[in-house]
């Protein structure tokens, strides 16, 4: 048996900030990792990282002059060249810290303050005064006739480890992951068909945004079957045949080189046993928490996408800021200040939101004032080469503060922060609109944008 004052299960964005924090600090931490090929958790290796590297590639495909599939090859090693890269430079900063050790294995708790830690070496308890949960989330995989992953059926933690060129590819779900692949896939070239069980597109989205963003997909030359039910996969020597039923309930079938599962994701906590710590679990299988993220079990925390609610790596970060408030502060930053939360969706080019929009405001009764600019006005988007879009902002009518942005164009996903921080410092649309901004920049578009008179 080890003992030791902290112990971390899971090497996410949380986790590995808060066991370099504490050691620096001079106590003892444990961090444990089920799996090697994630040391520094879904982002670096099988999340945003790889999947941006790839959007890149692809949104550059056309300046190449090589076939789709030896780019798209070159591309796919390429990223795996940077990700085993990050990947030990992750493990290579943590492990370095003063005071902080590293085991691989599996833990599952055996009581409420130890762990145990399964590994090809064999089994290590661990007793630790402090315990905190990172093991983050999978991908749900539905039980669907003929669905078993494969070399040609895939989530999107292997998909893009595929290097042979997908000709075609059924993308099950329309959600984050299944736009984001839309986009990247469609412009390595691939054929690429969308299925989703909700008939409407982007449905907490302003209409006119989302029939951009669909306007734009189809353009890059993705295909939509929405409001099917997929009931069927059937894998032969040449591709996967992919049953479904049409939004009349008819049955028809069409052929694809691979299939990308995109339907959502669940928290990993079905190998920790909750239950032998007395850890209560939610419905689907998230760990409830209450605002300084501690679990209804003292001295065991849950932080990052494992407790529930939105699923980013930024937030997991953020979570780390509220332990380290929690455990070394006055405990004055938690859960209920965090302000507003920004996201992107790394279409090409991205839709990035904060706070309201119009269908919301109108739902709130929000009485507010509406700007908007098409991208196409903006000089830097012609630069780019991609005048696709709108950005629209609201803006409160009495206080002139900003009530949301919703931007879709290139750029979006870095404009968007200008905005969170006039949200959260309470600083006026004027102002925004009156900076001096550099130029050529889209960022220098908030100019126009916000002369609403
Ligand atoms: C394809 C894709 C694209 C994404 N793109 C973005 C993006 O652009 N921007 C963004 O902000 N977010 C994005 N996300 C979401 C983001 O990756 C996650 O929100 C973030 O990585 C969550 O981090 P975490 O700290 O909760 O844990 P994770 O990084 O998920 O780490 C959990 C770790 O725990 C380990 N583990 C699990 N169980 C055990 C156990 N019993 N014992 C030991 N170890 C265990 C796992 O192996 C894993 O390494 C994306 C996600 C995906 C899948
Ligand atoms: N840019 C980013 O920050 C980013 C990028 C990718 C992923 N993520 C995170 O990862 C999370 C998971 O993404 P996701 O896209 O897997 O989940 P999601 O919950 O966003 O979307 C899943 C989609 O699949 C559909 N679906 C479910 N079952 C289906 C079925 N049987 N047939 C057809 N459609 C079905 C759902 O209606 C939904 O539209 C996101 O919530 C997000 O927080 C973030």
């Amino acid at each position: 048996m080890e003992t030791v004052k902290n112990l971390i299960i899971g090497f996410g964005k949380a986790g590995k900030t808060l066991a370099g924090f504490l050691g620096s600090k001079g106590e003892s931490v444990i961090l444990v990792e089920k799996d090697k090929r994630m040391y520094g958790g879904t982002c670096i290796n099988v999340g945003c990282i790889p999947s941006k590297f790839l959007s890149n590639k692809a949104t550059l495909r056309k300046v190449s002059s090589l076939d789709n599939e030896t780019y798209y090859k070159h591309a796919v090693e390429a990223k795996k060249d940077l990700i085993a890269k990050l990947n030990k430079a992750n493990y290579d900063k943590v492990a370095g810290v003063p005071n902080v050790k590293v085991i691989d294995g599996t833990a599952s708790f055996v009581s409420a303050n130890t762990v145990e830690v399964k590994s090809a070496e064999g089994n290590l308890e661990i007793q630790a005064e402090r315990i905190f949960i990172n093991t983050g989330l999978v991908p749900v995989v539905p039980k669907i006739e003929g669905l078993n992953l494969s070399e040609r059926i895939h989530t999107s933690e292997t998909i893009m480890d595929l290097e042979v060129f997908p000709e075609s590819l059924a993308i099950i779900g329309s959600g984050y992951i299944g736009l984001e692949f839309t986009s990247t896939y469609s412009l390595f070239g691939s054929k690429v068909t969308v299925f989703g069980d909700n008939p409407k597109f982007l449905p907490r989205d302003d209409e006119d945004i989302a029939g951009l963003i669909m306007d734009e997909l189809k353009a890059q030359g993705a295909a939509f079957l929405l409001g099917t039910k997929v009931v069927r996969f059937e894998e032969a020597s040449d591709g996967v045949n992919v049953y479904f039923e049409n939004g009349q309930g008819k049955e028809e079938v069409k052929k694809f080189s691979a299939v990308l599962v995109a339907t959502g994701r669940r928290p990993d906590t079905q190998e920790l046993s909750l239950d032998k710590a007395g850890v209560k679990v939610g419905e689907r299988g998230e760990i409830p928490v209450n605002d300084r993220l501690e679990t209804n079990v003292p001295n065991i925390y849950a932080l990052g996408d494992v407790h529930g609610g939105l699923q980013f790596t930024y937030l997991s970060l953020d979570d780390f800021r509220i332990i380290k408030s929690v455990l070394f502060n006055d405990g004055k930053y938690n859960l209920k200040e965090r302000k507003h939360i920004p996201f992107n969706v790394f279409v090409v080019p991205s839709l990035a939101k904060v706070g309201m929009n119009e269908m919301e405001a109108k739902a709130a009764g929000a009485s507010y004032k509406l700007a908007k600019l098409p991208v196409m006005a903006i000089p830097k988007a012609k630069i780019l080469g991609n005048q696709t879009g709108l950005f629209k902002v609201l803006i409160d009518e009495k206080t002139g503060k900003i009530l949301g942005a919703n931007l879709f164009g290139v750029e979006a996903h870095e404009v968007i922060n200008l905005f969170t921080l006039a949200m959260n410092e309470g600083i006026s649309y004027e102002s925004l609109r009156d900076q001096i901004y550099t130029h050529p920049t889209i960022a220098e578009s908030l100019n126009d944008l916000l002369n609403i008179g």
